[in-house]
């Protein structure tokens, strides 16, 4: 098989990641066939945390880097690049967690990474062909997140938005939005813009069929 591409889909928490990158997966997962196209969660490597109390946890700053173990994500890059399966680890945003399981992550054609902080860190952004950005205002972002947080997550809106002036406020200005500056593709509009997604999926199409240039 053919070395994967790999695209980082990056941007602030709720600003549309998982939208557009499930959007591109399930538009095009069907063309591209067996092993086409496939999503890599950088959440999945927050940090395993079971030998906290609840209590401890929810006082982890979840937008700092040092939240995440990077370097298992990068060696797993490695070894997808490599063509070599991986155990990704499962995460709970319930428990802030790992879970007891792994998910077996198949090389595919074309990995979409999809992550707060994939261009903060020098040696996942080398990993990267092409790095995409979501641009999507704060507000609309904390608005968002509310209503997907108390839905998915469950959180109340207390905890989200003091988690937002603590902790997730400061980090995207420390950390996510210095990070834009390393994108290839910065996204207005969040995962719904219709444009960005056939612009992706027509060049995703484009390297399917090519070798990719390493
Ligand atoms: N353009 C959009 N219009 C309306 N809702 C959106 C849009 N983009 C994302 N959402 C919704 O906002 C929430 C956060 O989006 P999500 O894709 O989970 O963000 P992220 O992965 O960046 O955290 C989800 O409930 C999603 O369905
Ligand atoms: N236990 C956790 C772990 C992470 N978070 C928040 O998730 C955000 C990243 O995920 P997105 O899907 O929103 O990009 C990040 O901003 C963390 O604050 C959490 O609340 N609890």
């Amino acid at each position: 098989m053919m070395k994967p591409t790999i695209i980082a889909i990056a941007g602030p928490s709720a600003s549309g990641k998982t939208l557009f990158a499930q959007t591109i997966h399930d538009e095009l997962v069907d063309e591209l066939g067996e092993n086409g196209i496939s999503i890599l969660y950088e959440d999945a490597y927050y940090r395993d945390q079971s030998h906290l109390t609840m209590a401890e946890r929810e006082q982890t700053n979840y937008d700092h880097p040092d939240a995440f173990e990077h370097q298992l994500l990068n060696k797993h890059l490695s070894s997808l690049v490599n063509n070599e399966t991986i155990n990704s680890p499962v995460y709970c945003y319930k428990t802030h967690t790992r879970t007891n399981e792994t998910r077996e992550f198949t090389p595919t054609k074309i990995i979409l990474v999809e992550g707060i902080l994939l261009l903060s860190n020098i040696e996942l952004r080398d990993r990267f062909d092409i790095k995409v950005y979501m641009d999507t205002p704060l507000d609309i972002c904390l608005i968002r997140r509310i209503k997907r947080d108390l839905i998915e997550r469950s959180r109340s809106v207390e905890s989200v938005t003091n988690q937002y002036l603590e902790t997730v406020r400061p980090m995207y200005y420390q950390f996510i939005e210095p990070s834009k500056a390393w994108a290839d593709i910065v996204i207005t509009r969040g995962g719904k813009n219709r444009m960005a997604i056939e612009v992706l999926k027509a060049k995703i199409r484009q390297l399917s069929k090519l070798p990719p240039q390493h």
